[in-house]
This record gives structure tokens, C-alpha cells and sequence, in this order.
């Protein structure tokens, strides 16, 4: 990427292949596909999100953040299944007015995840488009063969649990658009800043090989993603409203405008772990959420019922309807259940 113009290959060499330099098998991004030695005891785990301007982000997001989302949305199924992270392949398809310095932040902001994760990126594809920038990547992660984590795991009885906060991702859109009014700026820029960057729970997940039953990550809304993680394991499930973990931020929102539960319950965006465990493994989950400094809480049950049902409980016992439980880019009036 000299002078004007930023070149296909020129952009390739300068921003994506320094990328790959820790890992020889992408053959520093020159040839036609990289080479990954299979390792005996471990099964690949593969995942891929897309994201696309304005639909998974806003055209006017920091390149950098945009960049590191993108890494962030797909590690986050990968510590889903207790897989640890290792390669990255992106496909990144440019409007064809992007510009130098637009690109020379988005390569940067995946250079210092890459760096953050440990991890390389083994191989992509660059191309234009005349539509929105649209990004793809596919991560690549390992497990103990046999070992990953699956949404049909769940056990009848066992207990819901969550990591970290639910809600702030939704939030922090509402923020951004200027719908969030009546909270302090700082609040305002926590929940922003978590809808721009995600915090997968990359260390969390493979310590949970032995202690979950059912496993996935949150990314449409808590009440659609853990009715997919019900419908799998061929359960229902009851979570108590007052019981989700919120961040300080999201509940002085919430203080203000109950209303806003909706998007805790159903915005999505939280890249947060959901997995359901025995209640013997409460106090061992309570030890682990203190080592690793992620708050673990548990928000309800599994039990036998309507296969894939989930039923939310309000403070004052009544259940609480949801219509929709979460994002659908497809069918259905709005797009959440907002
Ligand atoms: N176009 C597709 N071709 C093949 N498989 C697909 C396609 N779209 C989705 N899938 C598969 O469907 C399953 C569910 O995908 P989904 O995208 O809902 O999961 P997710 O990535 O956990 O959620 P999110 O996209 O909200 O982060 C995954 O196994 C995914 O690989
Ligand atoms: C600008 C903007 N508008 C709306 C949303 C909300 N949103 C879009 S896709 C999605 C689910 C995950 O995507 P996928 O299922 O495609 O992986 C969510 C919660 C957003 N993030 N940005
Ligand atoms: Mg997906
Ligand atoms: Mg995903
Ligand atoms: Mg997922």
C-alpha cells in the first residue's frame, strides 16, 4: 500500500501478512491456501460470524474496534464449545472508497487482538464491493478430542448460569443512538464501549470442559439463544428476571426505565457464556468465577417441558411474556425483541 490508492496485494502484504508471521504453515499469506498439521489428541474446533455495516455495527465505529469485534464475536463460539483459540481466516470485502488510513486502523485493531488472543491469522480473501463493508471470518480453535462442549448437553434440574453481565452490548447501542437518556456519561460510555467491544470469555470456557452440561454463547438475546441451547438439549427452561446479572451501568438504566428489561432480556450482543451445570458444581463454579475474575451467576433452571420453551419470572412471581427472544436478521416484525 504505497502512494494512493491502497493495491489488493500491497494491501495484503502490508496489513494482514505480518499477521501470520508466528505460524509457518500460512506460508506468510503467498500462496494459494495454508497448512495446518493435525494434532493427535485434539479435535479442530472451526466457527464463522459475519458482520455487516450497519447491520452488526455502525458505519461510523473506529475501524480498530470493528476489527476487534469482528475477532471477538467468533472467539466467543469457540470459548463456547471450552475450545482454545488458535487461527483466524478473513474474508474482508471493502467498499471501494475505503480509505488508506480506515485500513491502516482496522489492521492494527486486528493486530492487537491477535497479539491480546495468541493467535494468527492463517489466510483470507480481499475483495470490493458496492454494498456496505462486510466481514467474515472463520476461527479456527482445538479441544480434547471428544471433550467440546455442546448446546445439547443440558440435564434435566441443572441450573442456569451466565458470565459477566447481560444487557450493556443492547444497551450500549440504545446509548450510542441517543435512546438512553437520564444516565451519567461515564454510564453512557461503559455501554457503549461494550457494544463496540465485546469481552469473550476466551479463559472461562475451556475451564468449564468438566463442570457444564449444556454450553453456547450469547450473542442473539439471553431468551432466544437459551431457548436454542433448550430445544437441543430437548428441555425447557424458567430463569428468574431479578437474578440476571447487570452491570452497574445497566441497572441504573433500568432504575430509571423498567421498560428497558426488554433489551437485557432480548437485544443480544452480549457475547457472554451460557451453560447450564449440576447444583453440585455451584461452589466449584464460585471458586473458578473468583480465580478468573468473571462473575458467574445462576439464573434459573432446566426441567422437563415444552422442548425449547423458556419462561422468564418476574420480581413479583408472574411470568413475564417475551414475544420474541432475540435478533432474527429474517421473518418477524422487529428485529429483536426489544
Ligand atoms: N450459511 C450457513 N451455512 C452453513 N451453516 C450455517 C450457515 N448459517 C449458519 N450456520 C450454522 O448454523 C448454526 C447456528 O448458527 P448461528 O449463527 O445462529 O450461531 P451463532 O454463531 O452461535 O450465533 P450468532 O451468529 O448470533 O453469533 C451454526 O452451527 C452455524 O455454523
Ligand atoms: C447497527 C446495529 N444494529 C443492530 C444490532 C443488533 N444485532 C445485529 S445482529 C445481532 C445478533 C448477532 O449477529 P449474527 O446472528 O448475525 O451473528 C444483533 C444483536 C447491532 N449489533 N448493530
Ligand atoms: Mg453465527
Ligand atoms: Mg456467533
Ligand atoms: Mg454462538
Amino acid at each position: 500500500m504505497t502512494g494512493g490508492a491502497p493495491d489488493e496485494f500491497g494491501l495484503i502484504a502490508e496489513l494482514f501478512a505480518p499477521l501470520a508471521a508466528g505460524f509457518p504453515g500460512a506460508l506468510g499469506l503467498a500462496d494459494d491456501a495454508a497448512f495446518i498439521a493435525a494434532e493427535p489428541g485434539f479435535d479442530t474446533v472451526a466457527t464463522m460470524d459475519s458482520m455487516v455495516a450497519g447491520v452488526h455495527f455502525l458505519p461510523d465505529d473506529p475501524p480498530d474496534l470493528i476489527a476487534r469485534k469482528l475477532i471477538r464475536v467468533n472467539l466467543s463460539d469457540l470459548a463456547a464449545k471450552g475450545a482454545e483459540p488458535r487461527f483466524l481466516m478473513l474474508s474482508a470485502a471493502f467498499p471501494r472508497d475505503v480509505g488508506q488510513d480506515w485500513l491502516r486502523a482496522f489492521g492494527a485493531g486486528l493486530a492487537e487482538d491477535v497479539r491480546t488472543f495468541g493467535i494468527h491469522l492463517i489466510g483470507g480473501d480481499t475483495v470490493s464491493t458496492p454494498g456496505p463493508l462486510t466481514l467474515t471470518l472463520t476461527a479456527l480453535g482445538r479441544v480434547k478430542a471428544g471433550r467440546g462442549l455442546k448446546r445439547s448437553g443440558a440435564k434435566a434440574g441443572d441450573t442456569v448460569w451466565v458470565s459477566g453481565s447481560i444487557g450493556d452490548g443492547a444497551l450500549g447501542l440504545k446509548a450510542i443512538r441517543g435512546l438512553l437518556t437520564g444516565i451519567s456519561a461515564a454510564y453512557g460510555e461503559f455501554l457503549s464501549g461494550r457494544y463496540r467491544l465485546p469481552h469473550p470469555r476466551v479463559s472461562l470456557g475451556p475451564r468449564l470442559l468438566d463442570l457444564a452440561h449444556g454450553a453456547m454463547d450469547v450473542s442473539d438475546g439471553l431468551v432466544q439463544d437459551l431457548g436454542h441451547l433448550c430445544r437441543a438439549s430437548g428441555l425447557a427452561a424458567r430463569i428468574e428476571a431479578a437474578r440476571i446479572p447487570l452491570s452497574p451501568a445497566a441497572a441504573a438504566a433500568l432504575e430509571l426505565d423498567q421498560s428497558l428489561l426488554a433489551s437485557v432480556l432480548t437485544g443480544g450482543d452480549d457475547y457472554e457464556l451460557l451453560f447450564t451445570a449440576s447444583a453440585e458444581a455451584a461452589e466449584t463454579l464460585a471458586d473458578l468465577s473468583s480465580q478468573l475474575g468473571v462473575a458467574l451467576t445462576g439464573i434459573g433452571r432446566v426441567e422437563p417441558g415444552d422442548t425449547g420453551k423458556v419462561t422468564v419470572i418476574g420480581a413479583d412471581g408472574r411470568e413475564i411474556p417475551v414475544v420474541q427472544g432475540g435478533w432474527r436478521h429474517f421473518g418477524g416484525g422487529s428485529q429483536s425483541g426489544e
